[in-house]
């Protein structure tokens, strides 16, 4: 909600949380900034039907503390029934907007959300990997010594431990690594820069107990991206329907979002094996989306 404020995306925002006086004082706290914002903005608490008319709601509810674990996969149960139970009622009001989710596991909860709201295809989108190809891009800049801005890479799959990097997709403008490894600046260690850009979470988990800064930008992005119509590629948890081979399945993949939500799933032409890899992240997924199905009510 900060985000959205301060980046200028929004100048309505409606926070609604199980917790009554968190909501209140946020909402206070988020008021106190919106003189240093770059526009008017307007934040209220409301209830779940007060929800409806929202172009887009951020699903961000759940219990973080349940992960300390180390294993997003921890906060299943109470990430299903939290969903489970409030979803309908938001439908039940009228809502007929876009959901961005980011509640772990993303990729699950997307799939759940989608299942529950009965929203066409695209109007439910995860977060995904979006986060973690932005830890990818900073463990590369911070490995070559180059700027972010400079490299194309994302990470696919799911937004957990079984994520990977398609490194044949990497490259420096324009040049792939192949290309690049005369330079030794190029000739990192692949698996050490994955391990850094899968374990980053925790590495702020640690610390503080929960993840801010780098999840709300991204999806603070995700939004002004459905909003502005941006036709942008970004890689989030989308619902696969025959590409890569999958169906039933939301998945972290590469995709085109604009004011439709997901517009189009790149399919990206991966050799073995990566795409051996991404099968077996996709595995993960629908394993856990048969274990969320037994919390359902
Ligand atoms: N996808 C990502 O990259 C990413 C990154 C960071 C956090 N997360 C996830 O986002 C979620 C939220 O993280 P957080 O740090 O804000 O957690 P948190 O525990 O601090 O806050 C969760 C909030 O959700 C509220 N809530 C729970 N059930 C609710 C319901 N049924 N209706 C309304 N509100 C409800 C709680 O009262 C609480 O205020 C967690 O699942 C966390 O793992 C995902």
């Amino acid at each position: 909600a900060f985000c959205l404020g301060m980046m200028g995306i929004a100048d309505e925002i409606l926070l609604c949380d199980v917790k009554e006086q968190k909501a209140i004082s946020e909402c206070q706290d988020l008021n106190d900034a919106v003189m240093y914002m770059p526009n008017h903005v307007v934040y209220r608490v409301t209830d779940y039907a007060g929800l409806k008319d929202c172009d887009v709601i951020v699903n961000a509810v759940g219990d973080v503390s349940l992960c300390a674990t180390g294993n997003r996969d921890d906060e299943l149960e109470n990430s299903v029934r939290q969903v489970a139970d409030y979803v309908p009622k938001v439908m039940e009001a009228g809502f007929d907007g876009i959901f961005v989710t980011i509640t772990n596991p993303c990729d699950v909860i997307a799939h759940l959300i989608a299942k529950l709201s009965g929203l066409p295809r695209g109007r439910v989108v995860g977060t995904g990997t979006l986060l973690d190809s932005s830890r990818l891009i900073h463990a590369i800049s911070d490995q070559t010594g180059l700027d972010a801005r400079g490299f194309f890479a994302f990470m696919m799959g799911e937004h957990g431990s079984a994520q990977m990097v398609p490194w044949s997709q990497v490259n420096f403008y324009g040049q792939t690594l192949e290309q690049m490894e005369e330079d030794p600046r190029f000739l990192f260690d692949k698996d050490k820069v994955q391990e850094k850009a899968i374990k980053g979470g925790w590495v702020t988990y640690q610390g503080k107990q929960c993840t801010e800064y780098g999840i709300a930008s991204a999806a603070a992005t995700l939004v002004r991206t459905i909003f502005h119509d941006e036709k942008r590629i970004l890689p989030c948890s989308v619902e696969l329907r025959g590409e890569y081979g999958e169906q039933d399945v939301f998945c972290g993949v590469p995709a085109v979002i604009g004011i439709h939500g997901v517009e189009e799933v790149l399919e990206y032409d991966l050799p073995d094996n990566e795409m051996k890899r991404l099968k077996e992240c996709i595995d993960t997924i629908h394993r856990n989306i048969e274990r969320g199905n037994r919390f359902l009510p």
